[in-house]
């Protein structure tokens, strides 16, 4: 089955499908057949199992999962912060591409507001913690919708500013006129890079992918990853984790914080490189011991 096309799945917002055209390059340029497969609703779909029973949790990724465990694609592409830390049954992890741009940017109209009292928008627990820890006096409110949705949105109100991720602007060069790096901020993990999945028994497109796959992204977002599930136990919490390699050392920082931003736990640990086997449940370990587990608790009551 060498001349097999590939179905490559993807979501239809600008980014999904910028994310999805640049797979089908990479390829293309092994010499496969790729065809790219956008995928709308679930409606239409029908499974012999409930969602939960497949394993199938998120809510950027369900979709696909579906269309996947359907056979109607073979591969899907995801931006890998979106992506449930437990992949459902049947799907597998293909590849990692090299990781872009992590950090968070905020887009504004002006920065004199910073040192008063301000309006920010975001959609991300993790994004709001970070922010009113450093400006307790700010006011966040919540804004949703792809990346165009949430640029509109924010053009449109009279918020001061809001928080978006620079990897998702550049890729569909979307360049704001006003905005600042922030690099304080502590970014969501495995952000910057792209997941492409694959059926676990489909070893045709699990070697064509493998190919695509960089290491040194590929061991970042892995701690970042292990750290996030061990410490969220399956709810969602304001969670920060980047892993970054030197040379032949890899520093990570891991952090949680409350919804409202007041408390924080933070890690910091380097390990070399070859050395970090375990090292994203140890600093979760960590940060549970330091007063984290009375934050997650506290966030469960909350959320329910
Ligand atoms: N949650 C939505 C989402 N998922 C991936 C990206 C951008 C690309 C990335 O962070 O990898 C974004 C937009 C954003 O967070 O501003």
């Amino acid at each position: 089955m060498l001349n097999k096309t590939i179905r490559i799945g993807t979501r239809d917002s600008e980014l999904a499908l910028w994310q999805a055209h640049t797979v089908q390059e990479c390829l293309e340029n092994l010499g496969h057949k790729t065809e790219l497969v956008p995928v709308k609703s679930t409606g239409d779909i029908v499974l012999d199992k409930p969602l939960y029973e497949l394993g199938i949790t998120g809510i950027f990724t369900k979709t696909l999962d579906i269309a996947m465990l359907n056979d109607d694609i073979d591969i899907a592409v995801h931006s890998m912060k979106d992506v449930p830390t437990a992949l459902p049954k049947g799907i597998v992890e293909a590849a990692i591409l090299e990781r872009a741009n992590v950090n968070d940017i905020l887009v504004h109209k002006g920065l004199d507001f910073l040192n008063s009292s301000g309006t920010i928008a975001t959609g991300s627990l993790r994004r709001k913690a970070q922010w009113l820890h450093k400006y307790p006096d700010h006011n966040v409110v919540d804004l949703r919708g792809n990346v165009n949705t949430r640029m509109q949105k924010l053009t449109n109100s009279n918020w001061n500013a809001a928080i978006f991720a620079a990897a998702g602007l550049e890729r569909i060069d979307l360049k704001p006129e006003n905005y600042i790096d922030l690099d304080w901020m502590v970014p969501a993990p495995a952000q910057g890079a792209m997941l492409v999945v694959a059926k676990e028994d489909d070893d045709f497109c699990k070697e064509a992918l493998a190919k695509l796959n960089h290491e040194k992204s590929e061991i970042c977002v892995h701690i970042e990853r292990e750290f996030l599930r061990e410490l969220e136990g399956g709810c969602t919490a304001p969670i920060g984790a980047l892993a970054k390699i030197e040379g032949e050392e890899i520093q990570f920082k891991g952090v949680l914080f409350s919804l409202d931003g007041k408390e924080k736990v933070e890690v910091i640990k380097k390990v070399t490189v070859g050395a970090e086997q375990g090292l994203g449940k140890i600093c979760a370990q960590e940060v549970l011991n330091n007063g984290g587990e009375e934050v997650m608790k506290e966030i469960k009551t909350m959320m329910k």
